[in-house]
């Protein structure tokens, strides 16, 4: 079915249907009707995108998980299923914005909403106002939705609240709803590019003086959608025959890295499937390129990833460990990330250990090279896990750098003297990043080096007035990782 042909919906006021106070909210079908159990066939990309929604919501499900399971299992392919991923992951990226303007749509609190009503209308309010699908085919394919969803109950009620919301663009909306730009224009970047405020502070904080002339470049560009980066397996294949197996380019920056430029599961590409190559942010190849490469005189043999589930940059560090004739210990706390390194980095010299980095019996003052990449608030990836800018808190951070700090520090412990730590975050907030480096360095006297210098020719890494390299998705097309190189004193 084609979106123009998708037939517009009922015709009610809109009053949605009255609940009694204190009612839970269901999502199925109403009682006593036979909704459909399975999705219907008429429009598979968006049922698939609602139920995403609905897992997110219901499940705390990541909609980057559950949306590729859905498309495999219901044999979705082509353009349903690169409408599905656009609109569930549009909608997931967009959550806070789409509802600040349904709100002003809705008569009542979005969270009286029957859960169906709310996904669907936070689906339709995406096509309306960040797609080019014409007005009236992203109003009566929701409409659609919900009858086969809901029932015939909740149609008039959506149809009215899309009607609504349709009657402005989202230029228009943003004019009526957003901070005014002069008053407060972190306020109104975070509402126009759809992040939440305390994580566009986040950014400017990052940022420091560049944050006048690029917080908006860099909102935007953490709103889009990412091109997905393979690495090349050193050794293996070079990134310019993989980017003439895959149809992909050659990355700017990483000597292993492709950026497909076509859409489709990258899973099913044979580099990918035979293992020469995984799919990996350009970021993470450079972090850890930047471990490998770190100033080291001495011995080099013996290798440590510290943090090392699901095991992308284990694969790098094992592979370049291959070449070098070294040798990789990887840890990881959880059993099944541990076991994802373990299958990732088969047949390298990887050897896996499941425990606290801090307590599992691995030689101290030992190793040549550590890699910390520690737990973060991931707020450097938020392109790429679609509801994760609207489920983190600011009251996250701390404990986080609390544990950066001490994994660090242990870290330390565990290199040699004259050894070298890399610290890296997928996150650029000062308080997991800069100040976790400095209080370690601090605390243990260990030297800083000057991580750029093991990346020559990325350019605008600086991080304003701290140590370590920052790079971030509108200046390189990467997410925006932090990497700091420390070595212990000799
Ligand atoms: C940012 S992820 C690492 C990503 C990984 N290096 C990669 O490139 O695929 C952080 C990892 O640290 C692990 N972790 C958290 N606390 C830990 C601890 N105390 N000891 C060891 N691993 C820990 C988490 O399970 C998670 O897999």
């Amino acid at each position: 079915m084609t979106d123009s042909s998708v037939p517009p919906g009922g015709h009610r006021s809109g009053r949605g249907p009255r609940r009694k106070p204190g009612k839970p909210h269901r999502s199925g079908p109403p009682r006593g009707r036979s909704g459909p159990s399975r999705p219907p066939q008429g429009d598979p990309a968006r049922e698939a995108a609602l139920e995403t929604l609905r897992a997110v919501r219901e499940d705390d499900a990541y909609a980057n998980l559950t949306l590729p399971k859905l498309l495999r299992e219901r044999r979705i392919s082509g353009r349903d299923a690169a409408l599905a991923t656009d609109l569930a992951y549009g909608a997931c990226r967009a959550q806070g914005l789409l509802d600040a303007v349904l709100g002003a749509c809705v008569d009542r609190p979005l969270d009286r909403l029957d859960g169906v009503v709310l996904d669907a209308l936070r689906l339709g309010a995406q096509q309306l106002l960040r797609t080019r699908i014409p007005a009236h085919a992203a109003v009566g394919a929701t409409v659609e939705l919900v009858r086969a969803r809901a029932g015939s109950k909740p149609t008039g009620f959506v149809n009215a609240v899309l009607r609504r919301v349709g009657e402005r663009d989202e230029a228009g909306w943003a004019e009526q709803l957003a901070p005014d730009a002069e008053e407060d224009p972190v306020g109104h970047l975070a509402f126009v590019h759809a992040h939440p405020r305390w994580i566009a502070e986040v950014f400017r904080d990052a940022l420091g003086p560049a944050a006048d002339a690029e917080l908006g470049d860099a909102l935007a560009a953490d709103d889009a959608r990412p091109a997905v980066h393979l690495a090349a397996r050193p050794g293996e294949i070079s990134a310019e025959e993989l980017a003439a197996v895959t149809g992909g380019d050659e990355a700017p920056y990483s000597p292993y890295g492709v950026h497909l430029t076509e859409g489709g599961d990258p899973g099913d590409l044979d580099p990918v499937r035979e293992g020469l190559a995984v799919v990996q942010d350009e970021g993470s190849q450079l972090v850890a390129l930047a471990a490998a490469r770190a100033d080291l005189t001495g011995r080099d043999e013996l290798w440590l990833d510290l943090c090392a589930g699901p095991g992308g940059k284990a694969v790098m560090l094992g592979a370049l460990a291959a070449i070098e004739g070294a040798t990789v210990d990887a840890v990881d706390r959880a059993p099944h990330r541990a076991a994802l390194v373990e299958k990732a980095t088969a047949g390298l010299p990887v050897r896996v250990h499941t425990g606290d980095a801090r307590e599992v019996a691995l030689p101290e003052a030992a190793y040549d090279r550590v890699l910390v990449d520690a737990p973060c608030t991931g707020l450097g990836a938020l392109r790429r896990r679609p509801e994760a800018r609207w489920r983190r808190r600011t009251e996250d951070v701390a404990e986080l750098a609390e544990l950066q700090r001490s994994l660090l520090a242990h870290g330390l412990e565990r290199v040699r003297p004259g050894g070298v730590v890399t610290y890296a975050t997928c996150s650029p907030h000062p308080a997991e990043t800069v100040e976790v480096v400095r209080a370690v360095v601090e605390k243990t006297g260990a030297e800083l080096l000057d991580t750029a210098a093991f990346l020559p020719d990325i350019p605008a890494t600086a991080v304003p007035d701290g140590p370590g390299l920052q790079l971030w998705p509108h200046r390189h097309g990467t997410d925006a990782m932090y990497c700091a190189t420390l070595r212990r004193p000799a």
